[in-house]
Parts: structure tokens; C-alpha cells; sequence
């Protein structure tokens, strides 16, 4: 006999348990086989705040923001707001010491009215408006990576006194990402490159900066996208970087003393080896260009929120036709993410102990695609039924942020939970909402 097949016998007991991989280290499994998250029965939270729920785990993310701290003492970490942009989720990371990364205007205006000091927040893009730029200024934000010689004289214009200043370059090193997410490569729209050749080249860009005498230039700035494992691209990135550091202070005689090798980071990031791997490229290549080392940045988003969320769905049918499946009451509003990415989920019964045998099932969404699928051929007891809970791990980076209203379908709340006590960080989206920018 298999284990598969013995399973049904056992009570499920071995197929109840939790992968420590996919759920937040806080999730147990209750007396009754409800889920509990950072002590609290998710039947509860559903049953108070309504599905579907974002849920997050405050101190996960505070681990997190700790452990980066830890592992780089002697650099900076910003916070990617993009990952996950609430004013409580930034009031925790500010309080553990990290500094935000943001992209735009509304994301000043989160961090603003979150508190978030002015002097440890970076704006970055591609394009910003000159509303994002007049934010920014308005702020006091401590530096912006600029992108395009046409946003360098457009701040230098709108600046005034010395705006400390990075430039964002393309170091060339591919991180083996999904290629809509990989921007540390020639040919995509972010940063400038290095190449001799190119026109707008990192050349250009110093010569542009050092013309503005509102622009104060300290540094230079990459990312090589997100989801990315692999280790040794930050270290080619790091070495190609100090190059470029070494290559500034060779052609224009300015020795800029900041670093910023971006984030990206994946879930299961090393980030052990990654700190030692990159004390020991930065330390070589500044010692043999006689270079003093660099202040670093680094800027982790989704290693730092992702894990720390689950995403709590109603289960509104079940359709036994060529493959089941299971249809809850979010989609892809919630999470478009497999169809983004082709990004997989798991997925688990939430409420309720099940001894029925765990058969391969698709959990879907409500939205008018069939693309809408939240997890693929996942094991579920084969007597799941309208009413139940079903719960995604590994939710907390890019979902409350990339959501939309889709088939004027309201966004889900965002509810944070510490030591089994919930409040609600952002109230789920309703009927007047929607209503509210629709006045013609
Ligand atoms: C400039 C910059 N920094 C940091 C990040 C954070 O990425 P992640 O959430 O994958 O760590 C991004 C997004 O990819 C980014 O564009
Ligand atoms: N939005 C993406 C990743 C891009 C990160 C920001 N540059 C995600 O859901 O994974």
C-alpha cells in the first residue's frame, strides 16, 4: 500500500500538516482542523471581517525586517512599498530601523502619512510625473534614482538647494527571472547602461547631473529584477557596479560614495550567502581599484512581506466535471498573479478537519476568464463544499498591491494579526466606493 493511499486511513493526520516552507511559522493547525494564523482561528477572522481576506502576520514581517538587519548590519535596507503599501506595514518596518523604497507620488503619500521619515525614503521609476517629483521635493525625501536625461533637467528645474541624487544603471547581469520582471539586462526601459555605445549611457547621465547645480550625485543604483535565487548574479552585479563606481571617478574625478544593489530578492532567498558572498566582491573589487568601500543599500520587498500573508476565500461552488473545481468567492482582482507570471499557489481546507481521501483540485476565481485560477491541481479532501474556508499561503507581497476591482468586484481587507488579537488595516472596498469615482 502507498502512502497515498493509506492517507485517507490515517485521518489525514500526515496530510494536515503544514509545509514550514509555505505558511508563516506562526500557522498551527487547531483542535477542530481549523487553521490558526499568528494565533487566531481563521474562522474567526472570516466570520468577523468577511471573505475573501488578506491576513498578515505583524511579527513575521518584523522578523524579517530584523533578520536583513542582522545579516547586513552594515548597510541600508529599504523597504520596497511597492511589495506592500500600508500605513501600518510602513510604521512597522520604520520602527525596525529599515528605510522605504518608493515609486510614485501615492506611495510618498502612504509613507507621509504613515510618519515615515523623509530622510530614509528613495524615490525610484522610470517615469515620474512632475506631481511625483514636486511630492518628493515637497517631503524632504532623501534621495531620487533618476532614470532619464529628461527627468534630469526636469528635477534639476524643480529642485532647489542640493537634492541628493542617484543614477540607475543597467549592469548587464541577467538574474534568471520571468521576463517581465527581469530589468538588470540591456533592452528593457529601466536605468542606463554602461555600454560605451549607447547613447544614453551612464556617461551621458553623470555629464547631465554634474550640469544641474540643484543635484547633489552620490551614488548609482541597480536592480535586476524580482524572484531572483541565484546569489551570484548580485555578486557580478556588485563587482560591475564598482567598476562603474571606479569608471565615474576615472572619466569626471568625483568619487560617489553609495551603492544601492536593489532588491528582488525571492522567497527562499539565501540571504546569509548573499551577505557573505557580497562582503567579499565588494571588499576585492575596492581594494584592487583602491576604491573606499561604498555605503550599500539594498532593497527587499517581496522576502520581506511575502511569507508574513495568507489569502482566506469562501468556497461558493464545486463542479466535478473533467477536473474539479473549486470556485471561491476572490480571483484574479485578488491575485493576478498566475496570470501575470504563471506564478503557482498552494492552497488547504481552512475550517474544518476532513478524513475524506485529498484528490487534485483547481481552485478558481469568480471573474468572467478562465484564466482565473488561484491554485492549480491542488491535493483537497475530496468532500470540500460551499461554506468552506480554503486558505493561500505566501500572499502577503504584490496582492493587496497589484489588485484591481475587476467585474466591479470590491478589494478584500487587509487584516493584521499579532498574538491572536486582529485589526483591520484596510477596510474592504465597497459598493460606494466603486460608486465614487463614477460621476457621469
Ligand atoms: C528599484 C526596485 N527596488 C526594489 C524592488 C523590490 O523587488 P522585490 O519585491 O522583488 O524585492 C523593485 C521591484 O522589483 C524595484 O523596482
Ligand atoms: N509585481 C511583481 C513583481 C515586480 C516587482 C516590482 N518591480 C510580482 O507580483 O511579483
Amino acid at each position: 500500500m502507498t502512502l497515498a493511499e493509506l492517507l485517507p486511513s490515517l485521518g489525514c493526520a500526515v496530510a494536515d500538516r503544514l509545509d514550514p516552507a509555505e505558511w508563516p511559522p506562526g500557522t498551527r493547525i487547531g483542535r477542530d482542523g481549523e487553521l490558526l494564523f499568528a494565533g487566531a482561528p481563521v474562522t474567526e477572522l472570516a466570520a468577523r471581517f468577511g471573505t475573501p481576506a488578506y491576513l498578515l502576520d505583524e511579527a513575521h514581517v518584523r522578523r524579517q525586517a530584523r533578520a536583513y538587519r542582522e545579516a547586513l548590519p552594515e548597510a541600508e535596507v529599504a523597504f520596497a512599498g511597492k511589495a506592500l503599501c500600508t500605513r501600518s506595514v510602513l510604521r512597522w518596518v520604520a520602527e525596525e530601523g529599515l528605510s522605504l523604497d518608493t515609486c510614485s507620488g501615492g506611495e510618498i503619500a502612504v509613507a507621509r502619512a504613515a510618519g515615515f521619515p523623509a530622510s530614509r525614503i528613495l524615490l525610484h521609476g522610470n517615469v515620474k510625473t512632475s506631481e511625483d517629483l514636486k511630492t518628493a521635493l515637497g517631503y524632504g525625501v532623501g534621495r531620487i534614482v533618476l532614470d532619464s536625461l529628461d527627468e534630469i533637467e526636469q528635477l534639476g528645474a524643480l529642485a532647489h538647494g542640493r537634492q541628493e541624487v542617484l543614477i540607475r544603471v543597467v549592469p548587464g547581469v541577467d538574474g534568471g527571472t520571468h521576463a517581465a520582471i527581469t530589468t538588470g539586462t540591456e533592452g528593457q526601459k529601466f536605468g542606463f547602461s554602461l555600454l560605451p555605445r549607447v547613447t544614453d549611457n551612464l556617461d551621458r547621465a553623470v555629464a547631465a547631473v554634474l550640469a544641474q547645480p540643484s543635484l547633489r550625485l552620490t551614488g548609482l543604483h541597480c536592480h535586476l529584477g524580482s524572484e531572483v535565487s541565484r546569489v551570484d548574479a548580485y555578486e557580478r552585479a556588485a563587482r560591475r557596479m564598482v567598476e562603474a563606481l571606479a569608471h565615474v571617478r576615472e572619466t569626471y574625478g568625483l568619487e560617489l560614495t553609495h551603492l544601492d544593489l536593489g532588491g528582488g530578492h525571492a522567497v527562499d532567498f539565501d540571504l546569509a550567502g548573499y551577505a557573505r558572498r557580497l562582503r567579499v566582491a565588494l571588499g576585492y573589487e575596492c581594494s584592487v581599484r583602491d576604491f573606499p568601500m561604498p555605503r550599500l543599500t539594498v532593497e527587499p520587498g517581496r522576502a520581506i512581506v511575502a511569507r508574513a500573508g495568507i489569502t482566506v476565500y469562501r468556497v461558493c461552488a464545486v463542479k466535478r466535471g473533467s477536473r474539479t473545481f473549486v470556485a471561491v468567492d476572490g480571483g484574479m482582482s485578488d491575485n493576478p498573479r498566475p496570470a501575470l507570471y504563471g506564478a503557482r499557489y498552494t492552497a488547504r481546507l481552512a475550517n474544518r478537519y476532513s478524513r475524506a481521501e485529498r484528490q487534485p483540485m483547481m481552485v478558481v476565481g469568480r471573474h468572467c476568464e478562465a484564466g482565473d485560477v488561484l491554485a492549480h491541481d491542488v491535493p483537497l479532501p475530496a468532500d470540500v463544499r460551499p461554506g468552506d474556508l480554503i486558505a493561500v499561503p505566501g500572499t502577503g507581497a504584490y496582492h493587496h498591491s497589484l489588485a484591481s476591482n475587476y467585474n466591479q468586484v470590491g478589494r478584500p481587507p487587509l487584516v493584521g494579526v499579532r498574538d491572536g488579537v486582529a485589526s483591520l488595516l484596510v477596510r474592504r472596498e465597497t459598493e460606494e466606493d466603486l460608486l465614487a469615482r463614477d460621476v457621469g
